[in-house]
């Protein structure tokens, strides 16, 4: 019997597969029920700075389809998903409207995470070069939601800084990955599938084009793509693949806001959300500069 890193390999199942689909299927990772990646002076300070700017943010209340890509009548039908727009209200702090002593400015800088985000989804990382979207903050107002999109950009790694009220509210939820490293991938069956199966609501009774296997087997069948609702705490981290898997923020409930923070990253260097996403979720574009990162610290250099 071999073990290695204190983890038995044989033929039993290690991972809680029932439990961590995301574990397998490598979409997303969280620090799970420990929840305690931010200290708790971390989080605290970061709710401060956001609770003394949250009136003054940037909100957006319309509507975007799931690949927040304008629709278009001359290449998909009027029943395609890609044509399919659904609600959104979420305000965000952009990543200039932080302070310099950010804990979360501070905490995007900081190498070790580069490399811890680099570590976990096992190849080389940069940081976004968006000088609004490098790193922002949600807030989630009562009643505020998120409805199911997949991110421009291709890695984030999310912050629980404070709850909705009602904790069966405001809830992130994900389905395993369906578009591919090609961007050019819709995944088009896949996601009007799992709009079919969860956004029913959002439908109001439209058929999507591409919906075959929801048609073909009914709700259960196991090609299904299946959602998945995270254990979000305040201090939890995620790793979430947004331009893979399909995800939404359900309405939050309750009188307190629900603020997560936001920090991107990419295969590539010089990576920024497009203008119309910006606007979409900042109000206003800003298309990168050079200096987006100058406010970083100099490296410490330790005398010998
Ligand atoms: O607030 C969250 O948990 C994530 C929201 C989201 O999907 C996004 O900002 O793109
Ligand atoms: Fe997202």
């Amino acid at each position: 019997m071999a073990y290695y890193c204190g983890i038995k390999t044989s033929n039993m199942k290690i991972i809680n597969e029932e439990k961590y689909p995301w574990l397998v299927v490598r979409s997303a990772y969280s620090t799970g029920e420990d929840n305690d990646f931010l200290t708790n002076d971390a989080i605290q300070n970061a709710v401060k700075e956001l609770e003394q700017r949250e009136n003054l943010v940037y909100t957006t209340d319309g509507v975007h389809t799931a690949y927040l890509r304008n629709v278009d009548h001359s290449q998909f039908s009027e029943n395609s998903v890609y044509n399919h727009e659904m609600p959104t209200k979420v305000a965000s702090t952009a990543f200039d409207e932080l302070s310099s002593a950010s804990v979360l400015r501070v905490l995007y800088h900081d190498p070790r995470l580069l490399k811890l985000v680099s570590a976990i989804v096992g190849k080389t990382l940069y940081l976004s070069d968006d000088p609004l979207g490098c790193c922002s903050v949600n807030v989630f107002r009562p009643h505020f939601h998120h409805s199911f999109h997949f991110d421009e950009s291709e890695f984030s790694v999310t912050l629980m800084l404070q709850t909705a009220e009602d904790p069966s509210s405001g809830l992130f939820q994900y389905t395993n990955p369906l578009r591919t490293h090609d961007n050019h991938d819709l995944a088009l069956e896949a996601t009007a599938t799992a709009l079919h199966l969860y956004d029913r609501k959002g439908l109001k009774g439209k058929e999507l084009s591409e919906n075959t296997s929801f048609r073909n087997s009914g709700d259960s069948g196991s090609e299904h793509p299946s959602l998945h609702t995270l254990d979000f705490q305040p201090g939890t981290l995620l790793v979430l693949a947004g331009s893979k898997s399909l995800h939404r923020v359900t309405e939050i409930r309750g009188k307190r806001s629900r603020l997560v923070a936001v920090l991107t990253f990419a295969s590539r260097p010089g990576f920024s959300n497009s203008a119309a996403v910006q606007t979409m979720f900042w109000g206003r574009s800003l298309r990168p500069t050079k200096n987006v990162h100058d406010q970083l610290e100099p490296p410490v250099v330790k005398q010998q």
